[in-house]
């Protein structure tokens, strides 16, 4: 059986210009490999400048790969078929403050993606689709009027996963979403994803840094160290038994007993 996603030997190389002449390549992370089934978590984790924000910008397609493939249900998914890629995989990012235009009502920032993918709703029903997708992420009708400056961190992160529920993707990823949360509002958006995920059996990519909420939520784990994949598998599995020194550190930083 084909699998949602199926990633392989993708990778990313910037070109760094140094001086007029010289050119030096810097690769953010080695040909990798991985598949994504339906409805299931897969954390990316690793150290800093391992290269997991960039392996999550272009598995949406805000970057385009040096090598390999991604497919979606067994097709190839490219970055230049913009309209249809939006439908598959949404990005979350990291810091709500700066993701959403704080001069833009809710409602203007929920459309925005409808209007931008030349959705065939009417007025009518895109008015609908703008109030259920805030019901779904426990907002209010009413705050389609808010302007972002208006909502707490809780409600802004919230809406940052409305926008990307609104064309109802297959795949979301997010990069560090929980990061910037505090603990009790950290908890309340770990529990809505679980939600959404468990009534539309949407897959998601989670860069995560906190192996606590990685063991909770995720089926898989994926560990980066400078830009190559170290370790992969079962999230369980390998957090009991890492094989990889990198992975076993990560623990070791964040006082996680290994099991075997
Ligand atoms: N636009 C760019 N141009 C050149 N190099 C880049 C660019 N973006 C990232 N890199 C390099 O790619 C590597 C991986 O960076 P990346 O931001 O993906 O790591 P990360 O694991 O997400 O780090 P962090 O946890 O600190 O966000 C780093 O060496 C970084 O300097």
């Amino acid at each position: 059986m084909t699998s949602l996603l199926n990633v392989s030997n993708l990778s990313k190389s910037f070109i760094q210009h140094q001086g007029f002449f010289r050119k030096k390549e810097v690769m953010a992370f080695a040909p990798l490999s991985f598949d994504l089934e339906r409805g299931e978590t897969l954390a990316i984790v690793g150290e800093s400048g391992s290269g997991k924000s960039t392996l999550a910008k272009v598995l949406t397609g805000v970057m385009k790969p040096t090598t390999g493939h991604i497919r979606i249900d067994g097709i190839n998914h490219s970055v230049q078929q913009h309209e249809k890629r939006c439908k598959q995989i949404r990005m979350i990012f990291q810091d709500p403050n700066t993701s959403l235009n704080p001069r833009a009502r809710i409602g203007r920032i929920l459309e925005a993606p409808l209007s931008l993918n030349n959705s065939e709703l009417t007025p009518e029903q895109t008015q609908q689709r703008i109030e259920d997708t805030l019901k779904k992420v426990g907002l209010l009708p009413e705050h389609e009027a808010f302007y972002p400056i208006m909502l707490s961190s809780s409600q802004k992160q919230r809406v940052a996963l409305a926008r990307a529920l609104i064309l109802d993707p297959k795949i979301i990823v997010a990069d560090e979403v929980l990061a910037t949360l505090d603990v009790s509002v950290r908890s309340q958006i770990i529990n809505l994803v679980l939600q959404v995920q468990k009534e539309r059996g949407i897959s998601f990519i989670m860069v995560a840094h906190n192996i606590g909420i990685v063991r909770h939520i995720s089926d898989k784990i994926l560990v980066m160290h400078e830009g190559q994949m170290v370790e992969y598998g079962d999230t369980l599995q390998v957090l009991n038994d890492p094989q990889h020194i990198v992975t076993k550190r990560i623990l070791l930083n964040q006082k996680i007993q290994i099991r075997k």
